[in-house]
């Protein structure tokens, strides 16, 4: 049997398969998805079996054999291996990236140099046969090595440590070969477990047989015969305030077992989840559920988009559909962005599903990340909730795929491979005959088109149109918060030089007054972060990056985000030497000051990146606020999602028109997004909510719609911009991206792919496509850490492959990219443009 594999080499990718042989004693492990350690070139390197098949076109003889198979299941599925495939193709990205992409990060691979003994070695040097040689320490290496059949080479050395000539000498002459091998980066954690005896009636005698002093082994037995089952050896030792050493003995003796038992790094397991049970529907509710319980039962792939307004009860229509598929033996997919992967949205899947539940989210470590996966490979889950990448789970019977929050741009992966979530759902979906259910307050412009006329007519099922479905009201008959836009101008032409308006002002005294809850958001990006001289105008930008530096109060420095430079605080400015250089802070860092200065005595919680690095953080902010043992939540966008807590009636947006300056064609809709979910936290229980929305653009439609809670009337307008300008989702995008430190090589190369781009167009436009390509020019951000950047966008619309077009474009610059070190990145609609 032969298997086609694709190898990780990242000095010189490619996306050909290579062929192996697969020995004979690998034939019932090898499979389609299997990760393989296969010798290529000098090295052993790590690859995933892509095919198999009965003989080759090859040269059998010149095959090698495959040297290792490191898992006993394989981590990933035939169809897995298919849609890396697809999305290498869709996202012009290597296979190999797609593949380990779809892998938790322990599992990439590691390599090391191993040694051991070649039974027919010693032809080389001249030598009759070195085994022969009665060298005493060469016995000894050689026994050392063959009793455990490889070892690693540092180790031997170490061993060995004054024999390291004869080492050598024994590699050079071929009775040691050396082997590389493939390793984890991490492995099972284990733990030493004692075991009683089989027979724990024998215990009691044994206790008598012990002498008097051995009072410690005593006490084992004695704890032994009352609680006959395995334990772990650090917890009976905390118990009984005893020490290894009498464990040992008694381990020597053959009375119990000591070994090394798997444990799972279940960051949930202590705690418990409340069950839930299934809550009666609203009429709305059951509308939107029975569709989806068709669609699961009808094996087929369909894809709804649910626009359910903040509050409606979008998560219990999930908890019922995924019962449902559960019900059918099949599993489910939910997707929710990193931010709101908080404690409360996994209690609540949790707690109903108990351990059928595996969370995969950044903040879990390495370890543990690993070991909530390995529960999907093994079977003993069949709902996953996770971020972007769970998206990937190695289920082989999904029948449900939810994305919660469906708008969010983190669904989008910035790094290749670049893809998109709702993409890769939707493929998979086809697959397994599953459903998607993408479900948002504010559904992106994209998935709306798609549930439109023109989609339905061209769709495809790689394109599939989206079926609609609504709930415009809250559970209950509760009413959306009212919304105050305020006008920030106006403030200030009344002497309020604060960045709280009187309104927000006696709102939060209000709150305070009646011990109810308010959240604020401010969004980061939008306030000063830099540093500036107020006599000169100077700013402090990082020297490698065309940006500003970033002031960070914590360590006093100014920092670059792109590329990690610091400097420390400034105290006059280095142009003018005037003192009155101000670091305008980390925005929420002066908020807080403020509020403090502004109402004595409240109690904020800022969470923004500062306050959220460390583990768990999260979650020690949010119980605090929830058991309102905190006033005032402030904070980035990531309080603007999912919380859910019946004491919040105020939400202040700070500068709600932040986002809107930004240079990017989706500004306005991310503006209404973020102002939508944000309002939606207030009054979402029986108390009434009131929302504060302070802009300098009072009459931006995003705002004016927002406030109105018009999603319809929002995306109406902004679809007419959109079209006007040929952005999505009329059009679609791909963005070329080209870095190197000389300018003149970049604006040359820029132009060489724009017109091969609009050569090639022009010869393959067929009837019913458009095909617009842009540049060459400066990207947003025009330099990175010392690399200046150009980009080229295209704009097209109607089938094409677009993927194959672009290929054969930046071919034209394969040599510079080669010889000069050129980068080239292709994002297949990207999310975001700088
Ligand atoms: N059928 C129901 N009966 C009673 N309460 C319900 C029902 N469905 C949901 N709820 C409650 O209503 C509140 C809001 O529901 P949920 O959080 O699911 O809304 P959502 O649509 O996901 O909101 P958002 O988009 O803002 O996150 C929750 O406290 C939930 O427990
Ligand atoms: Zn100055
Ligand atoms: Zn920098």
């Amino acid at each position: 049997m032969y298997a086609k594999v694709i190898v990780d080499v990242p000095a010189k990718p490619t996306n050909r398969a290579f062929d192996y042989v697969v020995p004979e004693a690998m034939k019932d492990l090898v499979t389609v998805g299997s990760r393989v350690g296969v010798p290529f070139g000098p090295r052993t390197v790590q690859g995933f079996v892509v095919e198999l098949h009965e003989g080759t076109e090859l040269d059998p003889a010149k095959l090698k054999p495959i040297a290792q198979i490191l898992d006993l299941i394989p981590p990933l599925t035939p169809e897995l291996v298919k849609l890396a495939r697809w999305i290498s193709r869709t996202y012009l990205c290597h296979e190999i990236t797609a593949l380990q992409a779809m892998i938790p990060g322990a599992l990439k691979a590691k390599y090391e140099r191993h040694v051991k003994v070649d039974e027919h070695g010693g032809r080389r040097g001249g030598h009759e046969n070195v085994l022969m040689l009665p060298v005493p320490n060469q016995e000894e290496i050689l026994n050392y090595v063959r009793k455990q059949e490889t070892v690693r080479l540092e180790t031997l050395l170490e061993k060995f440590a004054g024999d390291t000539l004869l080492v050598k000498q024994l590699l050079e002459d071929g009775v040691l070969t050396e082997v590389h091998m493939v390793k984890d980066r991490m492995s099972a954690k284990k733990a030493l477990t004692v075991f009683p005896p089989e027979n724990p009636e024998q215990l009691a005698a044994w206790q008598e047989e012990l002498p008097a002093r051995a009072a410690k082994q005593k006490l084992v037995l004695e704890y032994l015969q009352k609680h006959p089952e395995p334990i772990k050896l650090t917890e009976l030792l905390s118990r009984l305030h005893i020490t290894a050493a009498a464990v040992k003995g008694l381990a020597e003796r053959g009375w119990v077992r000591l070994e090394e038992v798997e444990v799972q790094r279940d960051p949930y397991a202590s705690r418990t989840f409340r069950p839930t049970s299934p809550l009666p529907l609203t009429p709305e509710q059951q509308k939107v559920f029975d569709c989806i319980k068709d669609a699961v039962l009808s094996g087929e792939q369909r894809v709804f988009l649910l626009n359910g307004v903040t509050g409606s009860g979008k998560t219990e229509v999930y908890l019922q559909s995924i019962q449902t598929c559960l019900d059918q033996g099949r599993e489910a997919i939910v997707l929710v962005p990193e931010i709101s992967l908080t404690p409360q949205m996994v209690e609540r899947f949790k707690g109903r599903f108990g351990n059928r539940v595996a969370v995969l989210h950044s903040r879990l470590s390495h370890g543990e990340r690993y070991d909530e996966w390995r529960k999907i490979v093994r079977r003993e889950v069949s709902v996953v909730i996770g971020a972007r990448s769970a998206v990937f789970a190695p289920f082989t019977k999904i029948g449900l795929i939810i994305i919660d929050e469906e708008h969010e741009s983190t669904y989008k992966q910035e790094e290749s491979p670049k893809y998109h979530a709702r993409d890769v759902a939707i493929a998979r979906a086809s697959e397994h005959g599953a459903a998607v259910v993408l479900g948002s307050a504010t559904p992106s412009l994209e998935s709306m088109y798609r549930t439109g006329r023109e989609a339905v007519l061209s769709a495809t099922p790689d394109r599939p149109a989206f079926e609609l479905l609504t709930m415009t009201s809250r559970v209950e008959g509760r009413p959306l918060p009212r919304v105050h836009i305020v006008d920030m101008r106006e403030e200030l032409k009344n002497g309020n030089r604060s960045m709280f308006s009187r309104a927000l002002y006696k709102a939060i005294e209000e709150r305070l007054h009646k011990k109810e809850q308010t959240v604020l958001l401010l969004n980061r990006r939008g306030y000063a972060t830099f540093v500036m001289c107020r006599t000169c105008g100077y700013v402090a930008n990082c020297p490698h990056c065309d940006i500003s530096l970033t002031y960070h109060q914590s360590s006093r420095a100014i920092r670059c985000h792109y590329c990690g430079y610091a400097e420390r605080e400034l105290t006059a400015c280095p142009d003018c030497g005037s003192e009155h250089i101000r670091h305008f802070g980390t925005g929420t860092q002066r908020v807080e000051e403020e509020l403090s200065k502004l109402f004595p005595g409240i109690r904020v919680i800022r969470m923004d990146v500062d306050t959220t690095t460390e583990k768990g953080s999260h979650e020690k902010w949010l119980t605090i606020f929830k058991n309102r043992q905190a006033d005032l939540l402030l904070g980035t966008q990531m309080v603007a999602k999912g919380l859910d807590f019946p004491h919040v009636t105020l939400v202040g947006a700070l500068a709600a028109d932040s986002v809107l300056n930004l240079p990017d064609f989706r500004a306005a809709e991310r503006t209404f997004q973020l102002l939508t979910q944000v309002a939606g936290r207030a009054g979402r229980h029986e108390l009434p909510g009131e929302v504060f929305v302070q802009t300098y653009t009072p009459e931006h439609y995003s705002i004016l719609s927002a406030s109105k809670h018009d999603y319809q009337g929002f995306m109406l307008k902004e679809m007419l911009m959109r079209k006007q300008h040929n952005y999505p989702p009329f059009h679609r995008l791909v963005l070329i991206t080209l870095s190197h430190e000389q300018v003149q090589l970049l604006i040359r190369s820029g132009e060489a792919v724009a017109a091969r781009l609009k050569e090639l167009a022009s010869q393959m436009q067929a009837e019913g496509t458009e095909l617009e390509v842009l540049g060459p020019v400066a990207s947003p951000i025009s330099r990175i850490k010392d690399r200046y950047r150009f980009q080229c966008m295209i704009k097209y619309r109607g089938e094409m492959d677009i993927a194959g077009l672009v290929q054969q474009a930046v071919a034209v610059l394969d040599d510079a990219v080669k010889q000069r070190k050129l980068t080239v990145s292709v994002d297949v609609d990207p999310q975001i443009l700088m």
